[in-house]
């Protein structure tokens, strides 16, 4: 490597890499900014670092139907998080070619953003040939999301809880046996759940978009006690149902922190949760919606209940996470 520009960084050399990762849902009902899960639709990203300065962008639609407002300019969010990470690494690229192939829709509430961050973050550290840091790729992905639940989850598959640690010091004298973890680092950290083999995710992907910025705006500065009591004890409760007990998971995937306040700007995803619910489906608001995630064990919606304005697909759970190949 040699030193480019006035930064100083080293200037990588020529090498691409091919990225996998998945979409995400994050919520699942009680566990807002908190819980997140894989699901097995998938972008690809390649990235190569040019000798020559420039910035090449190529994405094309591999089912994420309507990609025409991504930008082809350094604003691509892609692009922002690979030099972003550069710096973080101390490297940097003379020249960039990036190819997306996106399949994950758009501000549907599939985690494409996350996906976004966390295949560039995954993208540089292969590149910069640095083993992935869990705790480093969540703290960029918060600096672009301001939240690490779908990012979590595109990170690592599976099921995640997400938690955020404001620089506690770190217990002095650990249970026995276990070293303690977390305490001490402010930061965003994420733990792996092995979600029940029953478990079969549906989406019911709506037509309409809509902005997690916007509707995080309607959420409340605070919420009744009687609402955060609720909220922990089917959190807690969702932990158990997602598992060892998915019988559970109706119960378990009650929300009173987000949902209702967020109902005004997707009225359609609303009925249908409650319909859905009604049949005794566990539904809640996938992400920030207006998407309808179910968790099922047969893989299906009920007939009766009406998902006109929906496109409704069973999508597993991915448990690889993202994934690097060198080109
Ligand atoms: N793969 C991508 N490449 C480039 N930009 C993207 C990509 N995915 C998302 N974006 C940008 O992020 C915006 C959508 O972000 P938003 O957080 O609202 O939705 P989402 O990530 O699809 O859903 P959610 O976070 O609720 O699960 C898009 O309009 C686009 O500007
Ligand atoms: N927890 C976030 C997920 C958005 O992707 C929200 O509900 O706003």
């Amino acid at each position: 490597m040699s030193t480019s520009g006035d930064s100083g960084a080293a200037a990588l050399p020529p090498r691409g890499v091919r990225v996998r990762v998945p979409a995400s849902t994050a919520n699942l009902g009680p566990g807002f900014d908190t819980f997140g899960m894989a699901l097995g639709r998938y972008d690809h990203i390649e990235v190569r670092t040019l000798a020559e300065p420039g910035l090449t962008i190529d994405v094309s639609d591999a089912g994420a139907g309507g990609i025409e407002d991504v930008p082809r300019d350094e604003s691509h969010l892609v692009v922002r998080v690979l030099r972003r990470t550069f710096d973080h690494l101390g490297v940097s690229a003379v020249g960039l070619a990036l190819r997306c192939e996106n399949a994950i829709p758009h501000a549907r509430g599939l985690g494409s953003s996350a996906a976004a961050v966390v295949a560039g973050v995954a993208a540089a550290y292969a590149l910069a040939d640095q083993p992935l840091d869990t705790d480093a790729v969540l703290g960029i992905a918060a600096e672009f999301e301001g939240h690490v639940d779908n990012a979590a989850a595109s990170l690592l598959g599976g099921a995640v809880i997400a938690w955020r640690d404001e620089g506690e010091p770190a217990a002095a004298s650990p249970a026995a046996g276990h070293a303690a973890r977390g305490g001490a680092a402010a930061g965003w950290h994420a733990e792996r759940l092995s979600p029940h083999s029953e478990i079969r995710p549906v989406v019911a992907i709506a037509e309409q978009r809509s902005s997690t910025d916007a509707t995080r705006g309607l959420l409340p500065e605070s919420v009744p006690h009687a609402d955060a009591v609720f909220s922990a004890g089917r959190a807690a409760l969702a932990v158990h149902a997602l598992t060892a007990a998915p019988d559970l998971l109706v119960a378990a995937t009650a929300d009173r922190l987000h949902q209702h306040y967020r109902a005004p700007a997707y009225p359609a995803t609303a009925h249908l949760i409650e319909a859905l619910r009604k049949s005794g489906v566990a539904a809640a608001v996938s992400g920030a919606g207006p998407t309808v995630l179910a968790l099922t064990t047969d893989g299906r919606v009920p007939e009766d209940v009406d998902t006109s304005g929906f496109r409704v697909v069973e999508l597993p759970i991915d448990s690889a996470g993202v994934t690097v190949a060198q080109l």
